[in-house]
C-alpha cells in the first residue's frame, strides 16, 4: 500500500518544473487570519463564534481567513453524524451558508477548517474553501484519518466514523494556489511534495493535534513541510477546551519558506493574523535550490 502512493507522488514529483511555470503570481503580499476558534455542542453558537472571529481577521487585514479542523461540531463520536451537513444542499446547511456568506460580504478567500460532511450515506472530514464572490471553490476530505493506539498514553479511531477522501486538492484563488490538508495529512511528506509540485505557494492545515502528540510534533511537522517545500505552511486549530473528551494542543501557527514560525499562538481563543510575502519564496529558492540539488537519480528511481 505504502509503496504504491509513494510511487505515485513521485511521478507527479517528477512533472514539477514544467507545471510551476504556468503558477499565476499576481498577488505578492497579503494578510492571512488564523481564527483558533473554542468549540462548544451548540452549532449555532459555533457558528456566530466563527463568524465574529472573521470579522476580527478582516478588520486586521486580512485577505485570506483559516478555520479549524472540526469547528462546527464538538471533536467527539457523539455528535459528528448530529452535525453532519450535506453540501450538495446548500440551502440546507448553515455552515456552508455563513461561510459563504460570510467570504462574499468581506470580499475574501475563506479556507472554512473541517466540519463533517455527510454524502450518499458516508460521513466525511470535510474543508470548504470560498472565493471573494461567496462561491465554493474546493472541497477537501481528508485523506489521512487519524487512527492511533498507543497504549497507556492514547487511543483514537477516526476510521470508525469517517470515510477518507481520495484525492489531493490544489485551488487556485485571488491570492495565490494554495494545497489543503487536514491534520493527520500533514504526517504525509508526499502529499505536500505534491503540492509543491503542482505549483502552491501555501499549504493550508486546519488541524485539531491533541497534547499527546502535538506537543512533540505539531510545530516539527509544520517547519519540516514548509522548508523541505520551500513555501508558506498555515495551520489552524480549535481552542482547547479542558473539560472536553479530547485534548487539543491549539498553537495555530504561520511557517515561512525557510522553516521560519513568522507568528503563532498558545492553546486560548485567539486570531492570528500575519503576512505572507511571497518574494520569500522566490528569494529562498534561488539561494537554495532544493529542486535542482535534488537527486532523483538516487533515491526517486
Ligand atoms: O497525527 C497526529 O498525531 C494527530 C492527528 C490528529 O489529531 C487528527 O488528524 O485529527
Amino acid at each position: 500500500m505504502m509503496a504504491s502512493s509513494t510511487s505515485s507522488s513521485i511521478e507527479h514529483t517528477m512533472l514539477a518544473a514544467s507545471e510551476q511555470l504556468q503558477v499565476p503570481s499576481s498577488i505578492t503580499k497579503f494578510k492571512i487570519g488564523l481564527c483558533q476558534l473554542s468549540v462548544t455542542s451548540e452549532k449555532n453558537q459555533n457558528l456566530a463564534c466563527a463568524h465574529n472571529s472573521i470579522k476580527a481577521a478582516v478588520k486586521c487585514g486580512a485577505s485570506l481567513v483559516v478555520l479549524p479542523e472540526m469547528w462546527n461540531c464538538p471533536y467527539s463520536n457523539d455528535y459528528f453524524a448530529k452535525f453532519a451537513e450535506d453540501f450538495e444542499n446548500e440551502d440546507a446547511s448553515p455552515t456552508f451558508s455563513m461561510l459563504s456568506e460570510a467570504a462574499c460580504s468581506h470580499g475574501i478567500t475563506i479556507v472554512g477548517g473541517s466540519v463533517p460532511e455527510s454524502s450518499d450515506g458516508q460521513l466525511y472530514n470535510t474543508s470548504c474553501v470560498f472565493g471573494p464572490d461567496g462561491k465554493l471553490k474546493a472541497k477537501h476530505r481528508k485523506i489521512h484519518l487519524f487512527d492511533i493506539e498507543i497504549p497507556g498514553d492514547i487511543t483514537f479511531k477516526e476510521s470508525d466514523f469517517f470515510a477518507a477522501g481520495d484525492k489531493p486538492t490544489i485551488v487556485d484563488t485571488d491570492v495565490g494556489r494554495i494545497g489543503i490538508g487536514i491534520c493527520h495529512d500533514i504526517r504525509f511528506p508526499e502529499l505536500a511534495a505534491l503540492y509543491r509540485a503542482k505549483g502552491a505557494r501555501i499549504i493550508c492545515y486546519p488541524g485539531a493535534f491533541n497534547i499527546s502528540t502535538g506537543e512533540l510534533l505539531w510545530e516539527v511537522m509544520q517547519r519540516a513541510r514548509a522548508a523541505d517545500n520551500q513555501l508558506f505552511v498555515a495551520s489552524c486549530s480549535p481552542s482547547r477546551d479542558s473539560s472536553g473528551s479530547y485534548a487539543i494542543w491549539g498553537h495555530s501557527t504561520l511557517v515561512g519558506p525557510s522553516g521560519e514560525i513568522i507568528a503563532t499562538s498558545g492553546h486560548e481563543e485567539t486570531v492570528v493574523v500575519a503576512e505572507i510575502d511571497y518574494s520569500k519564496i522566490e528569494l529562498q529558492r534561488k539561494g537554495l535550490p532544493l529542486d535542482k540539488q535534488k537527486r532523483a537519480d538516487i533515491y526517486l528511481s
